[in-house]
């Protein structure tokens, strides 16, 4: 890594930046939102990532504090998160004079609002949020004040001359923007981008534009990440998925990925089943949905008869128990497991060899080599898997604070647990590395299909001691095929119990080297049930997936919730569920229901209290050292 000091080499320079450093450490500390679990619900993402989770709204009320009415104040905000949008309804009210008055009006609010939120930050900071083609307009209004009576009739010259040249729409859509991006600095998102909802690409797009962005990995994203490794184990889950869910459309569409074979496939052997049915299709003709059925049912024991090999070559999974297509009766009727005979609901097994249950057809073994191809080839996939590599983690020590996706695994004593390979035990903070590392290796291998590092993705999506599944059977087999309720039961691990208390949530900040007097835990992964509170272990242990998921919301009663830390302290937002784009801008509709504040800090945290004032310091240390030995030389 380059030397952040090394521009700085003559008394003067050193001078300068030593004077700007100190100064960054006395500014507030940049506000932080957390998100998880979005599953590709990007609507109801991109309101709260424009609203800044209700963040916008509170800067637009200090702002302008008396001076509008609530239906004005919803207009501004409503204008900052939809500029578009709201601009061509404008367009449509207002003509000649009273759009014009409309602009002056607009143009020198933003400009308050921008100056507002641009407060707590240096200005090269805020120059670098703006859109490069008005950052020259935009300082000059926003440093030149039309309250001074010299500069007056300048500024009005530069709002004048926007609206006259035809760029004060451009110029609304960029301030706006920038206004969103400085109003929540830093977004974690603690995993769960894709799977269930219909739009995970998008998300991928939004997060792609922001500056400051990072990743902790769910379970599903490492399916799509699987899948651009070249893993068919997960290609074979996540098109399942993407079936189950009537969402094909994101692999053939979004991301170029040909289901045809597997469509030919599925037409030949399979028949409708009322257990592979697509949800949410109500919308769907007849046939579509018979051929999803199909679709679903086809890939569903390709993955099937995938995981047998892998269990049997990694015993080190302690999978073994997850072998079912071997436990059918030869008749396929009834099914040995969990140690009683169930008898089989809609079994699809006609392709399953009794002798040999785990071998693909030569057809089935085609469409899973072409559907590798396509994935490894996808060039839109590679795109947003990148930067789910580069931006993204097994975990993130971040401001004292420890963002998991899902799991540190234990046993019912507290004890980390996790996996043994060649000899060697991996469990807690070494757990997390080991599998990042083995993660990193198999995306840069695709061509490797059949290594430890490709089939430790798929123990991520699925294994017992996965961070990230973090239950101990996946029962999707049972979920198809068997009805008692019993056999579907994912056995949590003991962590789940145990991160209620505060002594626990102790100890996991302490093995991730955090301090566990600042340090919270943060956690996405498990919807918060009804009444349940995600607030635990004395407010040490945050759980967020309120669920974005909206096949999900009948469970959680709402539409998510997100979490905001500024300087003031923490607070826990909860969503409404969001309706749609159009409902929102017809009727300005926040989503916000309420804001519970977790931690209130005595006195206003600044960027030294941050991990970025810890490198800031340093830089410091090396000026104020080579500055005494320039002087020395003197
Ligand atoms: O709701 P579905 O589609 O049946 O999925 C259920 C499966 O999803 C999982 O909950 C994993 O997904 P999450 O990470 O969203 O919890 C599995 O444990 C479970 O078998
Ligand atoms: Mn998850």
């Amino acid at each position: 890594m380059t030397d952040p000091t090394a521009p700085y080499q003559t008394i003067p320079e050193i001078t300068t930046e030593l004077i700007n450093l100190t100064a960054i450490m006395h500014l507030p500390k940049p506000t932080e939102a957390f998100m998880s679990d979005i599953h590709g619900e990007y609507n109801a993402f991109q309101h709260v990532l424009r609203n800044g989770s209700g963040n916008v709204l509170a800067k637009i009320r200090e702002c302008f504090h008396g001076e509008m009415t609530e239906t004005t104040l919803k207009e501004v905000a409503f204008l900052v998160y939809y500029p578009k949008e709201r601009l061509q309804a404008r367009h449509k009210q207002l003509h000649g004079d009273e759009l014009n008055q409309w602009y002056l009006t607009t143009v020198q609010r933003l400009v308050r609002l921008l100056a507002y939120t641009a407060t707590k930050y240096t200005r090269s900071k805020v120059r670098k949020a703006m859109a490069p083609a008005f950052v020259y307009i935009t300082e000059e209004l926003l440093y030149n004040s039309a309250d001074d009576a010299d500069k007056l009739d300048y500024y009005w010259a530069i709002i004048n001359n926007l609206i006259a040249l035809g760029q004060v729409d451009d110029w609304i859509i960029a301030t706006a923007t920038t206004i969103q991006h400085l109003t929540v600095d830093h977004i974690h998102i603690v995993g769960d981008i894709y799977d269930r909802g219909p739009a995970p690409d998008q998300v991928m797009e939004a997060l792609i534009k922001r500056q400051h962005v990072d990743i902790q990995w769910g379970n599903h994203d490492i399916l799509w990440l699987g899948g651009a490794a070249g893993s068919p184990l997960c290609i074979a889950n996540l098109v399942r998925i993407c079936a189950r869910y009537n969402n094909l459309g994101i692999l053939e569409d979004r991301y170029g990925i040909n289901l045809r074979h597997l469509a030919r496939l599925a037409e030949h052997y399979y028949q409708d089943n009322p257990a592979f049915r697509p949800k949410g299709a109500d919308a769907i003709s007849a046939d579509e949905r018979l051929e999803i059925t199909k679709i679903h049912q086809a890939i569903a024991i390709i993955q099937f008869k995938l995981e047998g090999p892998v269990i049997k070559r990694r015993p080190e999974f302690e999978m073994q128990h997850r072998l079912m297509l071997d436990k059918l009766s030869n008749d396929r009727s009834s099914i040995f497991c969990h140690g009683h005979r169930y008898p089989i609901e809609n079994g699809c097994f006609q392709t399953v060899d009794a002798s040999d249950p785990y071998a693909l057809l030569p057809e089935e073994a085609q469409v899973i080599e072409q559907l590798v191809k396509a994935f490894t080839h996808s060039e839109k996939l590679h795109r947003h898997m990148d930067f789910l590599v580069a931006n993204g983690g097994m975990y993130l020590r971040y401001n004292h604070n420890l963002l998991i996706h899902g799991c540190v695994p234990v046993d019912a004593n507290g004890e980390f647990i996790g996996l043994t390979i060649n000899g060697t035990t991996y469990a807690g903070r070494q757990l997390f590395e080991m599998l990042e590392a083995n993660l990193r290796l198999a995306y840069v291998n695709p061509k490797e299909q059949a290594d430890l590092a490709t089939d430790l993705l798929w123990y991520l999506w699925t294994g017992p001691h996965s961070p990230l599944f973090g239950k101990h059977d996946m029962t999707t087999f049972e979920r198809y095929f068997i009805a008692a309720p019993e056999t579907h039961e994912e056995h949590p691990n003991a962590y789940y119990h145990l991160r209620h208390e505060e002594g626990f949530v102790r100890k996991l900040l302490t093995a991730f080297a955090l301090d566990p007097d600042l340090g919270h835990v943060i956690n996405g992964h498990t919807p918060v049930k009804k009444g349940k509170s995600p607030i635990m272990a004395n407010k040490k242990m945050l759980v967020i997936d309120g669920g974005f998921s909206r096949p999900y919301q009948k469970t959680t009663g709402i539409g998510g919730y997100t979490l905001l830390d500024n300087s003031y302290g923490m607070q826990l937002v909860t969503h409404q569920p969001f309706v749609s784009k159009q409902e929102a801008l017809a009727h300005l509709t926040d989503i916000i229901s309420t804001k519970r504040v977790v931690e209130t800090e005595a006195k206003r945290r600044t960027v030294a209290e941050t991990d970025i004032g810890v490198q800031l310091n340093a830089q410091i240390k090396t000026l104020k050292a080579r500055l005494a030995d320039l002087q020395g030389m003197v």
